[in-house]
């Protein structure tokens, strides 16, 4: 799904108007009654809803969502910060349909205890003072409002925006003049501040208002991963499958002391649905991987005195290699020199799609232009570690240009990267550019990257025409399997094997997704 700024926001606006001929108050109306509809929905114990609306259209769409909370049996207080003659167009119309009166508070002397007694009343806020019309700074009333929905305990919907927020900031925004937010409705599509603010709690979501997909543009050339993205990897199989059709994956991982790592991107390559899955893997560490699960099959591979793949193994890799749909070389592999010489050669010479990941890129450190001369479509997954090593640079400059220094990788090497992180980045040498919402903090535990790599070479093994949709459509069920493990075992405790157990929770979850008007973007 694109991202669009506030100004792009508004010529799809007025497209979809003029050019459509869907009226705006409609536009409005639909935008008001999403925002009335979160509220129920993540709140279904509230009956008291207090209404924040500034004198713009964002105000405007808190008078339609308080219409509609008021239809739906819940107490509802408007607290309007302006007067009611200064308000203009769409939102003055929708004011005057509101059928109940509302409160003005526009002095700023007695601003801040009108809320806090409205606020006494009340279960949940709803924010509609600013949207995407907001310039800073924050007007001294306005500041005010935001200072008291921050002060007290309840939970608080925004529309559109946070308020204070920059709906085009690429970065996290904090501070004061902002409102903070459990949960956030915005409209036909997510400004850059939903993606990379880090401004909502709970859930972002976005409602489609009216217009249709062709008014839709934008000039910033990023995307959101949403499930609807990635809908052919979600598809029902046929019933007539077997498991020729969904590949064999041949994932080269593991040594002594790592064997772990080879295993879970094994498990979690069969989970993402590889009809096959064979980790060949160093002698020594063989039997122990084997013994992870049933399921997986093992190939053993001649090994270096420190338990790591030498090269001699080379060749029997590429004669197995050549049976196989795709292959994932990585996890858990170490720096040996031997190691790194056999990752280096099997990066140059296999034609059939690669996930590269780990030690794996480690090997390819000064040796990039490797991957440019690729036969077959390769996927790097670098951290950002990783990634400042591949790049020659530091991680904080990584972290300081995500976006920019994936794209530039992926252009330069002919190579997908999945730079991985809060917000994982996926660029694709076309240019093509995605952003993850879905993960959390709880995923920042060892082997949560070897996981990574076999829910995407699972894929790939399925897909392996499709190399950018796997890419986006693993990073986001990750995302998600690492959030329904959270939801299970708690933030601290998640450990890898949880989200190949939640893997399966979360195509359920991304299936159900489809099937609802409103698009989650975590
Ligand atoms: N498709 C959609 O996205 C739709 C969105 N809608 C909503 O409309 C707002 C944008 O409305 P707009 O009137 O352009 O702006 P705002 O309401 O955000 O704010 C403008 C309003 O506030 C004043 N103002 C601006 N900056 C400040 C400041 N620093 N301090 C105080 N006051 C400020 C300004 O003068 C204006 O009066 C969008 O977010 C959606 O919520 C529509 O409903 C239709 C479809
Ligand atoms: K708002």
């Amino acid at each position: 799904m694109k991202i669009v700024t506030a100004q792009e926001m508004r010529d799809i606006d007025r497209i979809t108007t003029e050019r459509y001929g869907v009226p705006s108050l409609t536009l409005m109306e639909n935008a008001g009654r999403a925002a009335a509809e979160m509220v129920v929905e993540n709140y279904p114990e509230a009956r008291s809803i207090a209404v924040v609306c500034g004198k713009g259209n964002n105000g405007g769409d808190g008078f339609v969502a308080a219409r509609h909370l008021h239809k739906m049996d819940r107490g509802v207080e408007v607290l309007l910060l302006a007067d009611p003659e200064g308000l203009r167009g769409d939102a003055a119309e929708m004011y005057r349909q509101l059928g109940f009166a509302a409160t003005i508070v526009k002095s700023e002397e007695t601003i801040s205890s009108n809320l806090q007694r409205a606020f006494a009343e009340a279960d949940v806020i709803l924010d509609a003072v600013l949207g995407t019309g907001f310039k800073p700074p924050v007007s001294p009333l306005y500041a005010k409002a935001i200072a008291a929905m921050n002060a007290s305990k309840l939970p608080i919907v925004a529309v559109d925006v946070p308020s204070g927020a920059d709906s085009d900031g690429m970065q996290p925004q904090s501070g004061e003049a902002i409102a903070r937010a459990d949960a956030a409705v915005t409209f036909t599509a997510p400004k850059p501040v939903h993606v990379f603010g880090d401004l909502v709690r709970g859930k972002t979501v976005v409602a489609p208002i009216g217009s249709p997909d062709e008014a839709i543009v934008s000039n910033l050339g990023l995307n959101v991963i949403t499930p609807a993205d990635y809908a052919a990897v979600l598809a029902a199989r046929p019933l007539n499958s077997n498991k020729g059709m969904y590949g064999h994956a041949l994932i080269v991982a593991g040594s002594f002391g790592k064997s772990g790592a080879a295993a879970m991107a094994g498990m979690a390559c069969l989970r993402a649905g590889a009809g096959l899955a064979t980790v060949a893997t160093p002698k020594s560490v063989l039997t122990s991987v084997a013994s992870y699960a049933p399921e997986l099959m093992t190939e053993s591979l001649a090994e270096t005195a420190d338990g790591t793949i030498c090269e001699a193994a080379i060749w029997a890799i590429q004669e197995l290699a050549k049976k196989m749909t795709v292959l994932a070389i990585g996890p858990g592999l170490t720096q040996n020199a031997e190691t790194i010489q056999v990752v280096r050669e099997l990066v140059r010479a296999s034609e059939k799609p690669m996930v590269i990941d780990a030690d794996g890129l480690n090997a390819l450190v000064d040796q990039t232009e490797v991957l440019k001369d690729a036969k077959a479509a390769t996927i790097i997954t670098p951290h950002p570690g990783e990634m400042s090593r591949l790049c020659g640079i530091s991680t904080k400059e990584v972290q300081a240009d995500r976006v920019g220094i994936a794209k530039n990788f992926a252009a330069s090497r002919y190579t997908i990267v999945v730079l991985k992180g809060d917000k994982t980045v996926i660029a694709a040498p076309s240019g093509e550019t995605w952003i993850n919402c879905t993960g959390n903090p709880g995923m920042a535990t060892g082997g949560t990257g070897d996981v990574l790599t076999g829910i995407l070479t699972g894929l790939l093994a399925q897909h392996p025409q499709d190399p950018l949709l796997c890419a986006i459509a693993a990073v986001h069920l990750h995302g998600m399997a690492g959030d329904l493990g959270r939801d299970r075992v708690g933030e601290i405790s998640l450990i890898a094997t949880d989200l190949i157990h939640a893997l399966s929770g979360a195509f359920e979850r991304a299936k159900k997704s489809l099937q609802k008007p409103w698009v989650p973007l975590n």
